[in-house]
């Protein structure tokens, strides 16, 4: 079963055609990449995914709903991360996450917000100001919102940005548990190379709002003789190397 199928997918902001003709699907449970330069319509695709911005044309199927017709349907069960959108500065992380999970319709919402506050250790700043966190914290209450409804399909915008690397580590480890646990489908934009060769059964690779290729770190690493993802995204983004694709 997909979570996520796309059909010719395109949105213009003006004349910048951000995403330029998209179509793929995703399988339910998975983890997928999706990587690309500056400005390659990364952001875009994950806003429309989420039903934050109307496509141009095309459609979108998320965990079987139409989301341009029907995403109250479905966005209970979807959540997002991103370090680009600021949760409120003067209110508290605790009262944060009673707003967040008031607005999703989450059950025993203390439990939840005491339980998320345990596995994602904010039990030292839980009562400070959202405004008053170091980088690395604010990251951290950021998953913590998106796990509050313990989301079937979890879009990720850059997951560890900030975080120091034991922290990042043990971050990527949580996501991986909780897909495992859950079943959840993750979808997650990240220009850390070693973090998609970790987490991602796929990866699609996007240039100037179209997919120029994709498949496993591990097979795309073999189809460009590279050592690593870091190596096939150079390849890639520089027109390097244009083995034929496989999907
Ligand atoms: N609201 C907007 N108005 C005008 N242009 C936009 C808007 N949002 C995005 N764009 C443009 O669309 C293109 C794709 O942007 P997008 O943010 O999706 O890229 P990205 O792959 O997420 O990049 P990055 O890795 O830098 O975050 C860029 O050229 C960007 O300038």
């Amino acid at each position: 079963m997909n979570a996520v199928e796309v059909r010719s997918l395109f949105k213009s902001f003006g004349p910048v055609k951000a995403v330029d003709g998209l179509d793929f699907t995703i399988a339910a449970g998975s983890t997928t990449a999706l990587l690309g330069g500056n400005g390659a319509g990364k952001t875009t695709t994950l806003s429309m995914l989420l039903g934050l911005l109307l496509p141009t044309s095309g459609s979108i199927t998320v965990l079987g709903e139409d989301m341009v017709r029907h995403r109250y349907r479905v966005l209970p069960r979807m959540n997002f991360s991103s370090p680009y959108v600021d949760l409120p500065h003067r209110l508290s992380v605790r009262q944060n996450l009673k707003v967040y999970g008031g607005l999703y319709g989450v059950e025993h919402l203390k439990d939840r917000i005491a339980e998320l506050a345990d596995e994602l250790e904010l039990g030292e700043f839980i009562d400070r100001p959202a405004g008053k966190l170091s980088a690395g914290q604010k990251t951290r209450v950021a998953l913590a919102k998106a796990l509050l409804n313990k989301p079937d399909l979890l879009l990720l915008d850059e997951p560890t940005a900030s975080l120091d690397p034991d922290t990042a580590d043990w971050v990527r480890s949580y996501f991986q548990a909780y897909r495992e646990r859950t079943g959840a489908t993750i979808v997650l934009a990240s220009h850390n190379m070693t973090e998609v060769e970790r987490m991602c059964d796929r990866v699609l690779m996007m240039k100037q709002g179209r997919i120029v290729d994709q498949g496993s770190p591990a097979a795309l690493i073999e189809r460009f003789g590279r050592a690593s993802m870091e190596e096939v995204f150079l390849d890639i983004a520089r027109d390097r190397q244009r083995p034929e694709a496989t999907s």
